[in-house]
């Protein structure tokens, strides 16, 4: 079932840090439909980069794959290249246990292993492509480049890193023009204005976003020898990072 999300349209006496609980996992793919602007552009480009970087006995992991919609998009670019297995990781029980009826609704050559686990302690091996598709947003900031440098390490060379996050413009008033084009996408949508606010106080402490930049540095910090950003709407990016071959 698709439901609506309402979430945050009643006024809420205090509002509680944001969780990806039973709650959201009933209106996920609205909310997210709803909120990030691009979502759609960004699943429908993943077949045509897994056609591209997916290779032959090698793992593709979707970490943090809420109710595998990436998962979906990437198996569809690796049926050519099989053998191939897709990894799906998720911390959140409800989002996994979701995720395993949905998945079960297709047929396909390329096994998917769902896992409930924390994408801190994954362990990373053999992987010829992996997407972090608006997922490394929600760990903690001084975490970002280890887990950054495990995943090149887990790539084959030539293996691809694709990361989708909210932003920040390096120009503090071309940022202000983003969030304020992101409201109005929200707006648009059917999101009140008390939908929006209260939704901004409760992903507040547990969605910390960088700026481009430091992507970048992280990237280049754990040795990619290729990295840019090939998608953005408003204050919405999606990055790739490549790993030499030499
Ligand atoms: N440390 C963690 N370990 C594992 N999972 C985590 C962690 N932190 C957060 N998550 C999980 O990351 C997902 C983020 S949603 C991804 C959308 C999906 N990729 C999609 O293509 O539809 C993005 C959003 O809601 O903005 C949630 O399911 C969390 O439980
Ligand atoms: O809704 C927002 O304002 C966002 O920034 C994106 C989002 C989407 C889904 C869960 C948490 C944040």
């Amino acid at each position: 079932m698709n439901h609506r999300d309402t979430i945050f349209s009643k006024p809420l006496p205090s509002v509680a840090d944001f969780s990806f609980d039973q709650h959201v996992v009933e209106v996920f793919p609205d909310m997210i439909n709803r909120s990030v602007p691009g979502y759609s552009s960004i699943l429908q480009t993943l077949p045509q980069l897994a056609t591209r970087y997916v290779q032959p006995d090698s793992t593709v992991y979707d970490l943090g794959c809420s109710l595998g919609a990436a998962t979906l998009a990437l198996r569809k670019g690796c049926e050519a290249t099989a053998p191939v297995q897709i990894v799906a990781v998720d911390n959140s029980e409800a989002m996994i246990e979701r995720a395993r009826l949905h998945l079960q609704g297709f047929k396909s050559q390329v096994p998917v292993t769902l896992r409930c686990e924390d994408i801190r302690e994954t362990d990373i091996t053999n992987a010829s492509m992996i997407v972090l598709n608006f997922t490394l947003q929600f760990v903690p900031r001084e975490e970002r480049q280890r887990i950054i440098s495990t995943l090149f390490s887990g790539l084959r060379p030539g293996g691809a890193l694709m990361i989708a996050e909210k932003i920040i413009a390096e120009d503090d008033t071309m940022n202000d023009v983003l969030v304020d084009l992101h409201h109005d996408f929200k707006r648009a949508n059917g999101y009140s204005e008390l939908e929006i606010s209260q939704k901004r106080a409760a992903i507040e402490n547990v969605m910390k976003i960088d700026k481009l930049s430091d992507h970048f540095a992280r990237f280049k910090e754990a040795g990619f020898a290729h990295y840019g950003c090939w998608f953005q709407c408003f204050n919405f990016a999606a990055m790739l990072a490549v790993k030499g071959t030499d």
